[in-house]
């Protein structure tokens, strides 16, 4: 199982975070991912952990004010991105524009859907991955795989239907070891979480917990 720890915009020490990051998937061996700020991503790739982007834009280098360039986070340490994250929602064309911009920059993909209906539009897009992700559940107590496990069934099939090598996470919610344990016993190959860790007084004792059972 993945986990990616989405940081969003929680105000949070991004380097704490991936500092703890770094040292429980060295420690089990368990593959973690930090999703900080854009701006912070060079330094918190400079910790070691891996690090992704939390999104990236269709364009190219030119004059787009305001665009976080795939290959700006790729210069700056991320080895992935999310597209369409339920709070940075993108056209269809702009998801395929982003997944093929991260591509052209060879960054990994995670492309975001709230239902198995656009989780099966957005493996069609032939990204690394998608994330299935309720946006009723996120930031809840209660994960997905425990309040909604046929969401997450429904989003593993519709993906395997468009294509094989697309895996499916799910996300929302997921706090504990027992969470990551349940969405992979539904199928799901890794989870994106936020505010489990985020939120946490001590993050590196959730991350502990997160990669027991694995
Ligand atoms: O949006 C999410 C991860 O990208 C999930 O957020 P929570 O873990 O806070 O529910």
């Amino acid at each position: 199982m993945f986990i990616l720890v989405n940081l969003k915009a929680y105000p949070c020490d991004p380097i704490e975070v991936a500092t703890a990051a770094r040292d429980v998937a060295e420690a089990s061996g368990a593959r973690i991912a930090v999703s900080p700020q854009a701006a912070d991503l060079a330094r918190v790739a400079e910790t070691g952990a891996e690090t992704w982007a939390q999104h990236v834009s269709p364009n190219e280098h030119g004059s787009h004010t305001g665009s976080t360039l795939a290959e700006a986070a790729a210069d700056n340490g991320a080895e992935g991105t999310l597209v369409n994250h339920s709070e940075k929602r993108l056209k269809l064309a702009d998801i395929d524009g982003s997944v093929r911009a991260a591509e052209r920059a060879g960054l990994e993909t995670i492309v975001c859907g709230n239902n198995p209906a656009q989780i099966g539009a957005a493996a069609a897009l032939g990204p690394d991955a998608v994330a299935v992700e309720p946006p009723a559940l996120i930031g809840g107590d209660v994960s997905v795989a425990t309040a909604d496990p046929g969401i997450v069934e429904d989003a593993v099939a519709a993906a395997e239907a468009v294509d094989d090598d697309v895996d499916l996470f799910c996300g929302a919610g997921v706090s504990t070891g027992e969470d990551v344990a349940a969405a992979g016993d539904l199928g799901a190959a890794g989870v994106l979480l936020a505010s489990g860790v985020a939120k946490a007084d001590d993050p590196e004792a959730v991350l502990e917990d997160l990669v027991s059972g694995l």
